[in-house]
């Protein structure tokens, strides 16, 4: 168990408390946000005029950020930023912060309130981006504009990189930034980024809310599938066609999902880890998983959430076929987008679906592909893992039990895999299964979710600074 010495090293630590016109501008600051419109349609299409303005933005709303002696700000890519917070203390190592100022398209239908109004309702603000992800972008500026109002100055120097197309890839934000720090000679302690919450009710049985810290990210394919014959007159049809053809195709990789994997990554551990927070006899089932492990993975099947954890997850995303009513279309093709499980890989998910289709005329593309992302350590010697575990327990004592677990969606850290071997995906924000709205409508942040996030940043930001005792870069070892 890491020993954390009760005092900062100044014992100088400032207090998380914001006075009510503070916490009235942040949650403006987020409105405004929310407004500027960000959005990523494709690798062709962005909004650059708004992702120019939300530089603009930011310059404005958080000005000692940007007019701070030991602070450095970039533009990176065009519209992505990078800043660097030089700490007085070089010999330990840094951290880096991630978020991603870009959203995916918000179409009006289906929103109780304008997407980019930023409206607050019933004590929650409504818009786009407001957990994926300028509630991160937007929390981590303030927290740091908070503590530089009250005159702090970080012992252990980190860096901010805010990407402008992680909805589309990173390549041209993160990559770039990566890519910058690493010619630099940077190497971080750990990286921390979207991917994952403090969940409340996610499950019937359990108690008390948990936070999970995803340490593995699962790998993705774009899978197109092509199907071409000659066509003809749709008034003597072939008993097959393209279109049928390609549907059985993607009928076949429905009726056969991938292997459950459960066992074979971080769910096992995780649930082990939680085993005490569920109830009688729930509870029970969890602790002897040598005897319940297939009654238990069958039953994290019927989740998609949960199901998405433990295997592959195969989507067909995309369907285009036919040219004339009254002709047999020629070509009929689909992409289906695979999330990949840590324990598998791109080569062997392909050969899987090659073997599940089994039809001769059905083509394979590969379109895009990566494996899973390695699983970060998070062991006593974890620095990243073991400050988001303090830190978590300080700002929500609501939560007993912090454990590691996988993202099963993709974020920008992978592009930073070689300057750290330690990723932890986690945003503070306290979530109910009602507010999973990510990607979808009326995604929306409490006001109060909203500035615990604020204070769990200003709060980790400080314990970054702490005395671990046993930790590597620990610079007072010799005084134990
Ligand atoms: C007992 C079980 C507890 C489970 C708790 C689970 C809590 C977390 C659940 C879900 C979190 C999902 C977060 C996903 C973040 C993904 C961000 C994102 O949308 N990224 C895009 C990136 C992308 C990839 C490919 C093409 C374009 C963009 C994505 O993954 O689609
Ligand atoms: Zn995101
Ligand atoms: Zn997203």
């Amino acid at each position: 168990q890491v020993l954390w010495n009760t005092q900062l090293r100044d014992t100088s630590r400032i207090p998380s408390n914001f006075s009510r016109q503070e916490r009235m501008a942040t949650i403006e600051a987020l409105k405004g946000a929310i407004q500027i419109p960000t959005v990523s349609f494709s690798h062709e299409k962005s909004n650059t005029t708004a992702l120019a303005e939300f530089g603009e933005y930011i310059q404005r709303v958080f000005p000692t950020v940007f007019h701070t002696s030991f602070i450095k700000h970039e533009v990176v890519g065009n519209y992505s930023h990078l800043f660097t917070v030089q700490g007085s203390d070089p010999s330990l190592q840094p951290y880096l912060l991630l978020a991603h100022i870009d959203v995916v398209p918000a179409p009006e239908e289906g929103w109780e309130v304008p997407p980019f109004s930023g409206q607050e309702r019933d004590g929650f603000i409504y818009g786009r981006g407001t957990l994926d992800n300028k509630n991160s972008v937007m929390a981590i500026l303030q927290a740091l504009e908070l503590l530089l109002l009250r005159n702090y100055t970080p012992q252990r120097s980190f860096f901010i990189a805010l990407g402008h197309d992680e909805e589309i890839s990173g390549t041209d934000g993160a990559q770039k930034i990566s890519a910058l720090l690493q010619s630099r000679g940077v190497r971080l302690a750990f990286a921390v980024d979207e991917g994952s919450f403090v969940v409340d009710n996610f499950l019937p049985s359990l108690k008390k809310p948990i936070a999970i810290i995803a340490v593995s990210e699962k790998g993705a394919m774009d899978l197109m599938l092509r199907v071409n014959m000659t066509p003809g007159h749709s008034s003597a049809p072939p008993k097959e066609t393209t279109i049928s053809i390609l549907s059985a195709a993607i009928n076949q990789l429905q009726q056969n999902p991938m292997p459950n994997m459960f066992g074979r990554g971080q769910v096992k551990t995780m649930l082990q880890q939680l085993a005490g927070e569920f109830s009688s006899p729930i509870n029970i089932v969890l602790r002897n998983l040598w005897l319940f492990q297939p009654f238990v993975s069958r039953f994290l099947e019927k989740n998609p959430i949960t199901n998405a954890m433990i295997r592959t997850t195969v989507a067909p995303t995309v369907f285009q076929a036919g040219i004339k009513v009254n002709v047999i279309p020629p070509v009929a093709q689909a992409i289906i987008n695979f999330r990949i499980h840590p324990a598998q890989t791109v080569h062997e998910v392909l050969e899987l679906t090659k073997n599940i289709v089994a039809d001769d005329r059905v083509q394979f593309h590969v379109l895009r592909a990566f494996d899973p992302s390695p699983v970060s350590p998070t062991d006593d010697q974890a620095l990243g893992y073991q400050l988001l575990r303090h830190t978590i327990h300080a700002v929500f004592p609501e939560v007993s039990v912090v454990a590691p677990g996988t993202c099963i969606g993709n974020t920008d850290s992978r592009h930073y895999l070689n300057l750290t071997r330690g990723i932890y995906l986690f945003n503070p924000v306290l979530l109910k299964p009602a507010d999973f709205r990510i990607h979808g409508v009326n995604e929306r942040i409490s006001v109060q979710a909203y500035e615990t996030q604020v204070k769990f940043i200003f709060e980790f930001i400080q314990n970054a600074d702490m005395e671990l005792v046993g930790m590597p870069d620990s610079p007072h070892q010799h005084d134990l």
